[in-house]
C-alpha cells in the first residue's frame, strides 16, 4: 500500500521521526524496481533535477528505509542517463547515511557463474561521459577513493549472505563500462586478463558520488551471465540478464532486507569523516 506522495524541496530539513525520513537507502537495479511495503512516496527535487523516481520510504526490520530504482520503475533510464547525482542527493536529503546497491553484473571468470553473489572491494572506471562529481565549481574537493566501498557495509552483506545459505564471494574488482552496449569479446577478454572479476554499467559514478556525500556505500552484485569473452556462444543479451535476475529476485529481496536490518545504527567506519577538514563549495543536504 502506498500513501499519497509528499513533496519536498531540495533542502528540506528532515527528522528521524517523520514519515519522510530514512536512515538507509537501497538503490535497486535491473529487475529490482520495488522493495518496500506500506510506503510513503516522496517527490523530491534536487539541484541536479529529480531522482529516477519518487523515493519510496517505509519501515523494514525496525529501520527507516528509502528505496529508489536507479533505472526508474519502468526502466526508462539507460545506465549512461541515470540521474546518479539526483538519486544520491535525494537520499541524503531524506536523512540516509548508508546505501546498499544491488545490481546485475556479468562475470569475467567461469568460477563465478550466474546466480553467484559477489561483494566486490574494488572498482575500475571505464565510463566516459557521466557527471561524476558534486564539486565541479568554486573550490576543488578531492575525496579519497582508494577503497571505494564501506568496510562495515561489505562485512554486513557478507555475513547476511552466508547466513542465508547463499555463500558470497568476498572481494573482486568491478569494471564499469559506459554502455549501453555490452562489451565485445576482445574487451571482455582484456578485462579478464587484467584480473578484474565483474563487469557492469552502473557502479560508477554511483559509488564515488556516495563517497562525496560522506555516505556509506555497499555494492551487492548478482552475476547474471558470463561476459562475452568468457563464454563461447551468442554473447550477453539484455533478456538473459533480466531472466536470470528475475529467477533470483525471490531470494535477493530477503537478503537485502536482512542486510538492512543488520547495518549498524552508529557508523564506526571511515565514511562519515571523509570530508572533514575540506572547504566544501556547496552545502550538503
Ligand atoms: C538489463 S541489461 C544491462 C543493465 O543491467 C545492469 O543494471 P544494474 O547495474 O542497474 O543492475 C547493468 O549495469 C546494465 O545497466
Ligand atoms: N555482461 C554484462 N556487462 C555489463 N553489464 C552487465 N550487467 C549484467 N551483465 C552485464
Amino acid at each position: 500500500m502506498s500513501t499519497p506522495s509528499s513533496a519536498l524541496p531540495a533542502s528540506a530539513p528532515t527528522s528521524a521521526s517523520t514519515s519522510a525520513s530514512a536512515e538507509i537507502g537501497v538503490i535497486g537495479g535491473s529487475g529490482f524496481y520495488s522493495f518496500l511495503d506500506d510506503i510513503t512516496e516522496i517527490e523530491i527535487d534536487t539541484p541536479y533535477g529529480p531522482p529516477s523516481d519518487p523515493i519510496a520510504v517505509g519501515e523494514l526490520g525496525g529501520r527507516r528505509v528509502a528505496f529508489v530504482p536507479r533505472h526508474g520503475r519502468d526502466h526508462r533510464f539507460p545506465p549512461h542517463r541515470i540521474p546518479y547525482r539526483a538519486n544520491l542527493w535525494a537520499l541524503r536529503a531524506l536523512g540516509v547515511r548508508q546505501v546498499l546497491a544491488p545490481s546485475a553484473v556479468g562475470s569475467l571468470t567461469p568460477d563465478y557463474g550466474p546466480g553467484t553473489i559477489v561483494v566486490p572491494d574494488q572498482l575500475v572506471d571505464r565510463t566516459s561521459a557521466r557527471p561524476q562529481t558534486f564539486y565541479d565549481e568554486a573550490a576543488a574537493v578531492h575525496v579519497s577513493f582508494s577503497d571505494p566501498y564501506c568496510p562495515v557495509g561489505r562485512h554486513t552483506a557478507l555475513v547476511s549472505a552466508k547466513a542465508a545459505g547463499w555463500p558470497p564471494v568476498d572481494g573482486g574488482t568491478l569494471v564499469v563500462i559506459e554502455g549501453p552496449r555490452f562489451s565485445t569479446r576482445a574487451e571482455s577478454r582484456w578485462f579478464a586478463d587484467q584480473g578484474w572479476t565483474l563487469v557492469g554499467m552502473t557502479g560508477h559514478p554511483e559509488a564515488v558520488l556516495a563517497r562525496e556525500l560522506a555516505l556509506c556505500y555497499t555494492p551487492l552484485c548478482l552475476v547474471t551471465d558470463l561476459d562475452a569473452g568468457i563464454e563461447e556462444g551468442e554473447g550477453v543479451t539484455m533478456s538473459e540478464v533480466l531472466r536470470v535476475f528475475t529467477e533470483n529476485i525471490g531470494r535477493l529481496r530477503p537478503l537485502v532486507a536482512d542486510i538492512v536490518s543488520h547495518l549498524p545504527t552508529d557508523r564506526a567506519c571511515p565514511c562519515p569523516t571523509v570530508l572533514d577538514g575540506m572547504k566544501l563549495p556547496i552545502d550538503l543536504p
